[in-house]
């Protein structure tokens, strides 16, 4: 089966084009492509498919082999792919997702996607959608003990569940100390990506994540998407802003107006490849 290697940040994944390769078990499949000696090596898998509702549909799995339902690295990833590829001529392509339908804008030069802009929708504030088991709303200041710490959370949904925290220092974090028990606290009943954040200044922070599913990536769209509009309830930074990752910088922009999340960033190939195993 031929399986393409793309990244976006520097958060990387196996793209399947469906529409030439038939794939039984995704949930299965991602766990062995993922892992890095037996596999390819990955933060998970994404599937391109057809679509009766949109251009093209994307299921993510991340590398635990849990189907994650928005991803925002992966959807610029697939517009890239989708246009370079032949599958479209299109330069605006609407993508359809377990979170919806995203509307991706292509920026083309030369025939080369050098950046999309995905509209993520609206950000998701009601605890019960979110889901996070508290009484306030929107969901801001929620402190969590989590092990010798207590957390003050912001809580968003960008189609999957995010809990943002303020802190100094991020790149010295033990993120993975705390964020492997925040994903699995009771008061996330679906599981949460955990995004900690440090201000720079206000309209640049700086992000680490540490993703449900997969452990800590090199970035995370739907969860710079969630870190701004956090900062924004929180007073911490103006609307537009850009979040610095381990694997790179991604632009969002919570629209005033139309209350859309709008991330803009990169997208890459990495290699082509054929995999030999039944799984
Ligand atoms: N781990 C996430 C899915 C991947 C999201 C992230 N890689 C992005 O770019 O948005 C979840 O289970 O909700």
């Amino acid at each position: 089966m031929r399986f393409t290697k793309m990244q976006g940040c520097g958060n990387d994944y196996i793209y399947i084009n469906c529409f030439k390769e038939k794939v039984e078990n995704p949930e299965k499949l991602a766990i062995a492509m993922s892992e890095r000696h037996f596999g390819v090596g990955s933060d998970g898998l994404v599937l391109i498919m057809p679509s009766e509702a949109a251009d093209f549909r994307m299921r993510m799995f991340n590398l635990d082999g849990s189907e994650g339902k928005m991803c925002g690295n992966a959807s610029r990833c697939v517009g890239k792919y989708v246009y370079e590829r032949g599958l479209t001529e299109k330069t605006t392509v609407a993508l359809e997702t377990l979170g919806g339908i995203k509307i991706l804008q292509l920026h083309v030069k030369d025939g080369i996607v050098e950046s999309v802009t995905v509209d993520m929708g609206e950000p998701v504030l009601e605890a019960a959608e979110i889901p996070v088991l508290s009484d306030k709303h929107p969901v801001i200041g929620e402190t969590v003990e989590i092990l010798d710490r207590k957390f003050d959370f912001t809580c968003v949904s960008m189609g999957n569940p995010h809990a943002v925290t303020f802190v100094e220092n991020v790149m010295e974090y033990p993120i993975e100390k705390y964020g492997r028990v925040s994903e699995c606290h009771p008061i996330f009943p679906d599981r949460v990506n955990t995004e900690f954040v440090e201000i720079v200044d206000d309209s640049h922070v700086k992000m680490r994540v540490w993703e449900r599913g997969s452990g800590e990536t090199w970035a995370c769209g739907t969860g710079a998407s969630a870190t701004a509009v956090a900062c924004v309830l929180n007073g911490k930074t103006d609307r537009k802003v850009d979040v610095e990752l381990i694997g790179g910088t991604l632009t969002i922009e919570w629209n005033a107006e139309d209350n859309h999340v709008y991330m803009t960033g990169p997208a890459e190939f990495s290699f082509d490849g054929e995999w030999l195993r039944e799984v």
